[in-house]
């Protein structure tokens, strides 16, 4: 995968809004969940601001590690899985959080584990969207999410000058 023409920066604040009206979505379904499984290590972001919305206090993870170098997918390996209580029932009443779905490749792995659970992400692109059951907003396959934990502050070029952001 060669890296994608546009960039798609996200603050921390509009990260926090963004987990919040996902928070709010999920909220209006009224369903008990009984666990949230965050995919690491994206997802812990927003499950942690999802658990405090939801009043969740049972979370669980699973560990996933695919992009070895930047925008390079490597083959996804399972470092941990969740405990069996979670699996019991396919995963009914568990709600599973990450940060986006990509190619969706990360998203299948886990709904093998429990096709019962409800898949939320904040942000979804075409491929992965068909894989998830909530997300809040979509962005081109041709596109690369900043998330502000990957990001330190630095001199931008004008967009007269080819800047991309
Ligand atoms: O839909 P996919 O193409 O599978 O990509 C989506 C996954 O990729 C990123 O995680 P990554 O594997 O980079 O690890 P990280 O969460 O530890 O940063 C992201 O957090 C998702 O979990
Ligand atoms: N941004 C950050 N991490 C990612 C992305 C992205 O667009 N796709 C897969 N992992
Ligand atoms: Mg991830």
């Amino acid at each position: 995968m060669s890296m994608p023409d546009k960039a798609f920066p996200v603050s921390w604040d509009q990260f926090h809004r963004d987990a919040r009206a996902l928070a709010w979505r999920i909220a209006g379904m009224q369903h008990e969940w009984r666990a949230m499984v965050a995919i690491t290590r994206g997802g812990l972001v927003p499950a942690a601001i999802i658990c405090r919305e939801l009043g969740i206090r049972l979370i669980e993870t699973v560990c996933i590690a695919s992009y070895h170098d930047y925008t390079e997918q490597g083959k996804l390996q399972i470092l941990k899985g969740v405990g069996a209580s979670l699996l019991e029932n396919e995963g009914e009443g568990v709600l599973i959080v990450d940060d986006l779905t990509d190619t969706g490749k990360t998203a299948a792995m886990v709904r093998e584990m429990m096709p019962r659970a409800h898949f939320a992400t904040v942000y979804a692109k075409p491929l992965g969207r068909p894989m998830v059951d909530t997300f809040i907003t979509e962005v081109s396959q041709d596109t690369w999410i900043y998330f502000p934990w990957d990001m330190g502050f630095s001199y931008q070029e004008p967009i007269s000058k080819g800047h991309r952001g």
